[in-house]
């Protein structure tokens, strides 16, 4: 039997009722108690939560794929990366106004739009986002790190710290892709050469800028953001590098799709993280990171990075806090943190997850052609009840 603790926010049917039944009859008291536990295992009921990290895109893609993260999530913080980039509040507002169109009707989906950072971004921009009500934060993309990168930043410290200090009195959160662009630099080390040149030193310099260090992937980001005293400093985490290490890559030849960046590491970084998310600290949140490409581009000799997991967001955390005994601690995880973090109300309505095995599609279509979710073909254990 796996051990699941028990917990509030575990949904407990008919629990009072067998309590009752237990104390006046002895011998079937150990079954009864059996029974609770079972039904313990079969549902838990969450807070509904949010998504601290996503990508929409655009156009066909945006209609696709929104349904998905609006079934599970409340809000997502969107990321700017399109082609071309959410580099103005203009442009930020008019994609959100494309998400709202593509929503479902009657859905109360709140998505937090977020503007890409250049060495031209001005300190005027920053208030003009800020007065907007839209744009709910700034993303750093080192240019070239990643997808549509290339218009990132070159240089944090010279040309970006106007913008900044412009930020920090706007009370305006930076995200971070945080690995380093230098070609010489390993890439399995990019993340931590990051942390030591670029992201300690900004902590140092600017304590008050909320900074939250997206998608970590290794023990020196896990040590990091405990280091960071001040409160100001986050991490978002995804299902990929909670359940998979390296070997995900090349296991039977090489897989596409579990190829994102930054890139999957080896198994103790993937343990330290585990163990830092479902240790109950609050500095960790849910971010799926969820970025599709089309299937084409996936599988080709230049292969995009990005895992598309939304559709089975939710299933795949809770296995991440099912396999660690730690269901207790998921709620804070997917619904809590987050918008403690960010100074937001807690979302107020429930969504539940059932313990029951589902195949997670080859494929999922879109008018222009096809997306590989993560785990294509495999079988999950939690689903999301529809409502
Ligand atoms: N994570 C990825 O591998 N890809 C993301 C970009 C990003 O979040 O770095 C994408 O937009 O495809
Ligand atoms: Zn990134
Ligand atoms: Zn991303």
């Amino acid at each position: 039997m796996h051990s699941v603790r028990f917990s509030p926010s575990l949904k407990v049917p008919f629990s009072k009722d067998l309590a009752s039944i237990s104390s006046s009859h002895g011998r079937s008291l150990r079954i009864r108690r059996s029974a609770v536990i079972a039904q313990m295992e079969t549902t838990i009921a969450i807070t509904r939560p949010d998504d601290w990290h996503l990508h929409l895109r655009d156009g066909d893609l945006l209609q696709s794929v929104l349904p998905h993260s609006v079934r599970q999530f409340g809000r997502a913080i969107v990321m700017p990366n399109l082609k071309p980039p959410i580099t103005t509040t203009a442009k930020a507002l008019a994609y959100r106004e494309s998400i709202l169109k593509a929503l479902p009707p009657d859905c109360d989906f709140n998505p937090l739009m977020t503007l890409y950072l250049t060495d031209n971004t001005s300190p005027e921009e920053i208030k003009v986002a800020r007065n907007s009500g839209a744009v709910f934060a700034v993303k750093l993309y080192p240019a070239g790190a990643t997808t549509n990168s290339q218009d990132g930043v070159t240089d944090i410290f010279g040309k970006c710290l106007p913008v900044l200090e412009e930020m920090v009195k706007q009370e305006m959160p930076l995200l971070v892709h945080g690995e380093v662009t230098d070609p010489s630099v390993d890439t399995f080390d990019r993340e931590k050469v990051f942390i030591e040149t670029i992201l300690a030193p900004l902590v140092d310099k600017l304590p008050t800028l909320k900074i939250v260090m997206e998608h970590i992937t290794t023990l020196d980001a896990v040590n990091f953001i405990k280091s960071c005293k001040t409160g100001n400093v986050a991490a978002t985490v995804t299902p990929q590098h909670m359940l998979l290490n390296r070997n995900s890559l090349f296991q039977g030849g090489l897989q596409p799709h579990n190829y994102c960046l930054p890139i999957l590491k080896r198994e103790t970084h993937r343990r330290a993280i585990v163990e830092a998310v479902t240790s109950g600290s609050t500095k960790y949140f849910l971010g799926t990171d969820s970025a599709p490409h089309d299937k084409e581009r996936k599988e080709c000799s230049c292969g995009c990075a990005g895992i598309f997991s939304a559709p089975l967001a939710l299933s795949l955390y809770a296995k991440v806090f099912e396999q660690a005994g730690a269901l207790d601690k998921l709620e804070a995880f997917t619904s809590f943190n987050g918008p403690d973090f960010y100074g937001l109300p807690r979302n107020t309505c429930k969504v539940v997850l059932q313990k029951s095995s589902w195949k997670v599609p080859e494929t999922y279509s879109y008018a222009s052609g096809e997306i590989v979710p993560m785990f294509a073909g495999e079988t999950l254990e939690w689903v999301l009840c529809e409502k």
